[in-house]
């Protein structure tokens, strides 16, 4: 008998990102190869298929990762230096390491047993870090366990990363900052491919939601991306899979979860969407809308592309010989177009891309389309837009 439907849909959706990791790998490595003039595959695939599960490890030793700070076995800090990634010559044939970001709840222990069971017949040594926000009296015992479970399920290497969550952007955007800083010194330590995300298609509506709710344009709309990252290291296999799905596959396979109580607090935007927004619009609209919102966020990610690589060729036709952006080509572009062009001017600026909101471009693009002699406007990061000679000249003042 097959495994449960849940567990074989989540395993295929892992299976797929590890395909595309693979030949993305021995994509980028045959290149380096063909120019050190070095042969041979670089990443034998199957090759712990042979011996089975890899060892279930115990704590890593401290001496592995130098400037270890924690006390508690296999419990690392933030504050570790990040050592390069950049695979030596004799390193090439190691196996790849993808690690899974992985909080205890259902999405993420789907996605780390999906990944435990797929990794090895694919020659891929999966590993798991959990980040302790410390925002809760015994994160850190839950951390422990969260380790206990990823190692239980043949994960190797795992840690836990305390982090310290500051308070820029509000509470959600500064605990999700010192996550994926932590996420990204654990990659970077390990050497990793990749970094599995449990983000599911509920994950994605809702993203969607809050981009609409902002009124920022198709960008917002477009959600998270399956790829993302620096080197797209991020990877969100269950983007198209719904919630449900990860948590019956975690029932199915008995694995314990972890319902952070932060995902069930009205206090949280994203949890008052997810308990009572999305549940009023399926009841006025049906059951569809999630799948149509995660679509939206797909077609809104294209559009948002192409709109991006149209303004980054346009925008050198509006210079003039100084650099200086000429108002009347401006103009005479479309609005999307030419707002794109402002954003990316006021940001190379100065101006900070979290900062700088649609009411701020509309104002410097009015400079433009509503010209009557208007001052300067002032943008984030002490940024000045103003309109002289026909030319736009946005700097830090
Ligand atoms: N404390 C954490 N440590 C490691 N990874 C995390 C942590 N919190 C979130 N993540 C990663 O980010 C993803 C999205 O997290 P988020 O809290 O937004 O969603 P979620 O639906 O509650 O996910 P989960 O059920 O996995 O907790 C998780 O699936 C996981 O991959």
């Amino acid at each position: 008998m097959g495994p449960h439907p849940a567990v074989a849909a989540i395993r295929l959706a892992v299976r797929r990102v590890l395909h595309d990791i693979l030949i993305e790998l021995n994509r980028t490595t045959s290149g380096a190869d063909d120019a050190t003039g070095a042969t041979g595959t670089p990443f034998a695939t199957g090759t712990l298929a042979a011996t089975g599960t890899p060892s279930a490890a115990g704590p890593l030793a401290a001496a592995e990762v130098p400037g270890s700070v924690d006390q508690a076995p296999g419990r690392y800090s933030d504050q570790v230096p990040a050592q390069s990634a950049a695979r030596a010559p004799h390193e090439r044939t190691a196996p790849p390491v993808v690690l899974v970001a992985c909080s205890g709840g259902a999405d993420s222990m789907a996605l780390a047993s999906a990944l435990a069971f797929e990794a090895p017949k694919l020659g891929i040594r999966a590993g798991g870090v959990t980040v302790d926000h410390g925002l809760q009296p015994g994160s850190d015992l839950r951390a422990d366990e969260v380790v206990l479970r990823l190692r239980e399920l043949g994960l190797d290497p795992v840690e836990a990363v305390a982090v310290t969550v500051g308070r820029e952007g509000g509470p959600e955007a500064a605990a999700r900052d010192a996550r994926y800083a932590a996420l990204d010194a654990a990659a970077d330590r390990h050497g990793a491919a990749a970094i599995l995300l449990g983000h599911t298609r509920d994950d994605q509506a809702e993203t969607v939601l809050l981009g609409l709710a902002r009124g920022s344009g198709i960008r917002s709309l477009s959600g998270m991306a399956a790829v993302s990252g620096a080197d797209g290291r991020y990877r969100r296999p269950f983007l198209q899979l719904d919630r449900q799905t990860a948590r019956k596959a975690c029932m199915a396979q008995s694995l314990p979860v972890w319902d952070d109580p932060h995902n069930v607090d009205p206090a949280y935007t994203r949890s008052r969407l997810r308990h009572e927004g999305l549940p009023a619009l399926e009841k006025a609209l049906g059951k569809g809308v999630v799948e149509a919102l995660a679509r939206t966020a797909q077609l809104s990610r294209d559009d948002a592309d192409a709109l991006d690589a149209w303004a980054s060729q346009a925008e050198a036709s509006v210079r003039d010989a100084t650099g200086l952006l000429e108002c009347a080509k401006l103009y005479a572009l479309p609005p999307a177009v030419r707002r794109r062009i402002l954003r990316r001017a006021a940001i190379e600026a100065g101006a900070p891309a979290g900062s700088l909101f649609a009411r701020h471009i509309e104002e410097v693009d009015r400079l433009i389309t509503g010209w009557r002699g208007q001052g300067a406007i002032n943008l984030p990061g002490r940024v000045v837009a103003q309109r002289q000679g026909g030319r736009l000249v946005i700097r830090q003042g």
